[in-house]
C-alpha cells in the first residue's frame, strides 16, 4: 500500500469522477475505462440514492471497478463505507459531515490511504485535518441534482474562503461543476474539480473527461 503524501493527494484530485451505477445508464465499468482514457486522476466509488445496489452485488461491482483503476493506476476511492475500503483494498475513504467520525475511520483505515472530509467551512476544513485527513471536499460549488441533499451553494468563494484561513491541504471543489465553471473553481484556489453528471452523464464519456482535464492543467480555457 503506497503512502499518499501532500504532494501525491494533491495530484490525484486534480480531475475527481465520483460515480455510482444509478450515475449513468451505461455499465459504469465501461464508463470508468473510457473516463480514464480521456484523464480522470482519481476515482470515488459512490453507490447510493435511489435504485443504488446493495449488498453483494454492490461489493461485486466496487471489486470491478477497483480492479480497472488498479490495472491503470489510478487511485480508488470507497465513498462512506470505511469496511468496504478496507475489503475491496481502496485507496481510501471519502466521508462527510454527517458519516463515521474522521478519527475513527483514520484510525481503522491506517496512514497508508487517503481519508477524504467533506468542509462547508474553514472551521469544518481545520477540524478534518486535525483529525487525519488527506484532502478535503468543499462543495456544492454550484447547485447539483446529483446529491439530493446537498448543502447551501458555496460556490469557488468557499474554497477561498479557505485558503484565506490558511487551509494548505489539498482541497477538491465539487458540486455541479462543468467545463464552463471547472477554471473557476481552479482559480479560487482549488487543487481539483470533483465531478459526476459532466462525464458520467456525457454522450462521449472521453472526450468529456479529456476536456476538463484540458482546463484543470490550465491547457484550455
Ligand atoms: C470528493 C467528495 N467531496 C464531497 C463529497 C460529499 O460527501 P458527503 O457530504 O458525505 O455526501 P455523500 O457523497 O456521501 O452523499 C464526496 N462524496 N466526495
Ligand atoms: C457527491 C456530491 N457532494 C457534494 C457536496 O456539496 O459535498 S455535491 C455532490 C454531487 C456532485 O455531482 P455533480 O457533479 O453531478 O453535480
Ligand atoms: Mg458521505
Amino acid at each position: 500500500m503506497r503512502a499518499w503524501d501532500t504532494e501525491a493527494v494533491r495530484c490525484a484530485l486534480r480531475l475527481y469522477l465520483v460515480m455510482g451505477s444509478v450515475n449513468t445508464t451505461r455499465d459504469p465499468v465501461e464508463v470508468l475505462h473510457q473516463a480514464i482514457a480521456g484523464g480522470i486522476t482519481m476515482f470515488q466509488f459512490r453507490e447510493k440514492g435511489t435504485g443504488a445496489l446493495a449488498g453483494e452485488a454492490r461489493v461485486a461491482l466496487a471489486w470491478r471497478l477497483r480492479k480497472v483503476c488498479s490495472q491503470h493506476r489510478v487511485p480508488f476511492i470507497v465513498n462512506d463505507d470505511m469496511e468496504l475500503a478496507v475489503q475491496v483494498e481502496a485507496d481510501g475513504v471519502h466521508v462527510g459531515q454527517g458519516d463515521a467520525d474522521a478519527a475513527l475511520v483514520r484510525a481503522r483505515i491506517g496512514e497508508g490511504r487517503m481519508l477524504g472530509v467533506s468542509a462547508h467551512s474553514a472551521l469544518e476544513a481545520r477540524r478534518a485535518v486535525q483529525a487525519g485527513a488527506s484532502y478535503v471536499g468543499v462543495g456544492p460549488m454550484y447547485p447539483t441534482r446529483s446529491k439530493a441533499d446537498a448543502h447551501a451553494v458555496l460556490g469557488p468563494a468557499g474554497v477561498a474562503e479557505l485558503r484565506a484561513a490558511g487551509i494548505a491541504v489539498p482541497v477538491v471543489g465539487i458540486g455541479g461543476i462543468a467545463p464552463d465553471t471547472a477554471a473557476a473553481v481552479m482559480a479560487a484556489g482549488a487543487d481539483g474539480v470533483a465531478v459526476i453528471s459532466a462525464i458520467a452523464g456525457a454522450a462521449d464519456v472521453r472526450a468529456a473527461a479529456a476536456q476538463l482535464a484540458a482546463i484543470v492543467s490550465g491547457e484550455q480555457a
